[in-house]
């Protein structure tokens, strides 16, 4: 699914959200949408998801407008927002909303097909073993992974996450984000995330989209999200830890020596 946003703009009142944004990401690619907060990022995504109406401009899929909220445009939160008392499993289950309704699911009346496509998302992403027990006593990295599970069990061709990792610590975060991309390449899914990390939007993205003050500064790969580029993004980051660390790594190649001081908070 080719994801083409054409002029997207977002005004609230006097804050203008997003200015004439224009991206396009490629068939089964993962696109991580960086900036700082306030950038708009969120804003995107929720339009993106059809949360949030545009002030004008528009998006396609695979060429098409879209005019509504999709049932196959997936969404992974940062509060995973699953429900505490349920299992992984009924909760991986709960994705099923959007083609069986509510009633269905709380009586447990789902398709055979959905309850393997359930066990087959909590498999993907390694809670298998864990798929009976309450979500409440699993580890953050466990519930957001339990959240990915739930957005693959609604069959998406489309794939947005709003800071999937953001509350999570540095080791869980890599752990969810090496689950989360396995996952999407495995099915080839369109992908489009928003990362404050720097290290960890640079070690799992393909295509990186930079926003600035609500418009699109820079679009590129993970060799032209060079240092300087980062700082344009980063406006204060522009600290020689930063420098050091992307060139240590080598803006062309992998960046698994990348030391920890190149993360971004913000
Ligand atoms: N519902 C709203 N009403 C008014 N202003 C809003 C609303 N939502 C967002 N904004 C404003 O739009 C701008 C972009 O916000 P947005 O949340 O999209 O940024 P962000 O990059 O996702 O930031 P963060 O990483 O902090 O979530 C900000 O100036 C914000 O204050």
């Amino acid at each position: 699914m080719v994801l083409r946003v054409q002029d997207l703009t977002k005004e609230y009142g006097d804050t203008t959200a997003l200015s004439n944004v224009s991206f396009e990401v490629p068939d089964g690619s993962f696109a991580v949408v960086l900036g700082e907060s306030g950038a708009g990022k969120s804003t995107l995504l929720r339009i993106l998801n059809g949360l949030t109406e545009p002030t004008s401009g528009s998006v396609y899929l695979d060429g098409q407008e879209v005019t509504n909220s999709r049932s196959d445009v997936g969404m992974v939160f940062q509060q995973h927002n699953l429900v505490d008392e349920l299992s992984a499993y009924d909760n991986a289950l709960t994705g099923t909303f959007n083609r069986t309704g509510f009633l269905r699911s709380l009586l447990n009346s789902q398709p055979t097909e959905d309850r393997e496509l359930a066990l087959e998302a909590l498999s993907t992403v390694g809670l298998l073993d864990e798929a009976d027990q309450k979500v409440s006593h699993m580890s953050g990295g466990q519930q957001q992974r339990v959240g990915i599970a739930r957005a693959l069990v609604q069959r998406p061709t489309l794939l947005l996450a709003d800071e999937p990792v953001a509350s999570l610590d540095p080791a869980s975060a890599e752990t969810v984000m090496a689950y989360f991309r396995e996952t999407v390449k495995k099915r080839d899914l369109t992908t489009l995330a928003s990362l404050h990390q720097v290290n960890i939007a640079r070690e799992f993205g393909e295509q990186f989209i930079g926003m600035k003050n609500g418009e699109v500064m820079f679009v590129g790969s993970r060799s032209e999200l060079t240092p300087s580029i980062l700082e344009e993004i980063y406006g204060e980051i522009q600290t020689e830890e930063l420098r050091e660390g992307t060139e240590a790594a080598g803006v062309n190649g992998s960046i698994q020596n990348e030391a920890a001081e190149m993360r971004t908070e913000r």
